[in-house]
């Protein structure tokens, strides 16, 4: 007799389940453009939303049982056994457009960046991967207006101040370098826990407007300063106690060179915190990852190997002193905490 546990997918099943994803996406993606998660913060079944939306009752149905096998809705029949669904946390916290940590418009943008970004791979196999039609600090000013900014807010800036609580005090008095810091809310988030730090968000000039005009909504312009620059041609000052630094060296063309300024720009004992997705040795970590990370890679930009910026930190007589796995958007990445030696 057959069990349905012991059934072992069939060998295809990853790759039907890759054409299988772009029904979910398309089913999520209608969900946000609906509204659906905000309406679902309360339950409804899907005849009182069907009858309020005017759409077809068991088409409604069927699509909430996807997004509920998606784990973006839950569901339980009331007293008289019709199916109510409600958002899960999950779905509440990112997904509805009244959070504060709303990533909804960010996932869309990923969704459309990453098919366009597959649809020119079979070009890339002939040419450079297409570059983009605005300039480098147009198109990152753009960014830092929209995806990036709701990434920050609900990712990155969460994750930066866990791993930064582990190595300066809250009472210290600090100073601190964003290098790339895109919209400046990693910097914003910082300066909110650390109530004595000051600190720099250095940027594409561009890019560094956007982040002065966060800095200056959060009433951080006494202790935060957005300075225009690039890092390869321009100073970045120096004293710093701590260098937030990611997913900026894929940009640069030399890292070691832009590696020995951060190494300068500490204070003897500061630490830099490199935070960049390195292409794993294991197939299933490089999959997620390399998904995201190819398009870049064609257009020439520098995605190291596990280890490598590891090592090219200690070339520049950094003290690498701790390696940990953190969360950014879109692929998990490590956080190398570097210091500068104290001589
Ligand atoms: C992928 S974003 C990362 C933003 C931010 N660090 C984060 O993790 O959310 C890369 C950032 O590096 C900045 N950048 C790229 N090249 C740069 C350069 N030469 N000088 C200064 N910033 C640069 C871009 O403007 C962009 O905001």
């Amino acid at each position: 007799m057959n069990h349905a546990g012991d059934l072992l997918p069939h060998a295809l099943q990853p790759y039907w389940d890759l054409a299988l994803a772009s029904v979910q996406a398309e089913a999520l993606q209608l969900a946000l453009e609906e509204g659906l998660f905000e309406t679902l913060q309360q339950p409804h079944s899907a005849a009182t939303l069907a009858n309020a939306r005017g759409w077809r009752p068991v088409s409604v149905e069927h699509w909430l049982t996807l997004l509920w096998s998606m784990r973006l809705i839950d569901r339980h029949r009331d007293a008289a056994g019709e199916w109510r669904y409600i958002s899960t946390h999950v779905a509440q916290r990112y997904l509805a457009s009244s959070s504060p940590l709303y990533c909804g418009e960010a996932w869309r943008f990923r969704l459309a960046s990453l098919r366009d970004s597959g649809a020119g791979l079979s070009e890339g196999l002939h040419e450079q991967g297409r570059s983009a039609t605005l300039a480098s600090g147009e198109r990152w000013a753009a960014a830092a207006r929209s995806h990036l900014a709701r990434e920050q807010i609900s990712v990155t800036a969460p994750a930066a101040c866990e791993v930064v609580a582990q190595r300066m005090s809250p009472e210290a008095a600090w100073r601190l370098l964003d290098l790339g810091g895109g919209p400046g809310l990693v910097a914003v988030a910082l300066a909110k826990a650390f109530p004595q730090m000051s600190g720099v968000v250095f940027e594409l000039p561009e890019a560094a407007d956007v982040a002065a005009q966060h800095i200056a909504q959060a009433g951080l312009a006494s202790r935060l300063e957005a300075r225009g620059g690039d890092v390869v041609r321009d100073g970045v000052g120096t004293g710093y106690d701590l260098i937030w630094c990611s997913s900026v060296l894929h940009f640069v063309p030399d890292l070691s060179a832009c590696l020995a300024k951060l190494h300068a720009a500490l204070k003897p004992g500061g630490e830099l915190i490199c935070v960049h997705a390195e292409i794993p040795d294991e197939p299933e970590a490089a999959r997620r990852m390399l998904s995201y990370y190819l398009p870049l890679l064609w257009q020439g930009r520098r995605v190291t190997q596990a280890g490598e910026l590891c090592e090219a930190l200690s070339a520049q007589d950094f003290e690498v002193c701790e390696e940990r796995p953190i969360t950014l958007p879109m692929a998990p990445a490590t956080a190398l905490v570097a210091r500068r030696r104290v001589k």
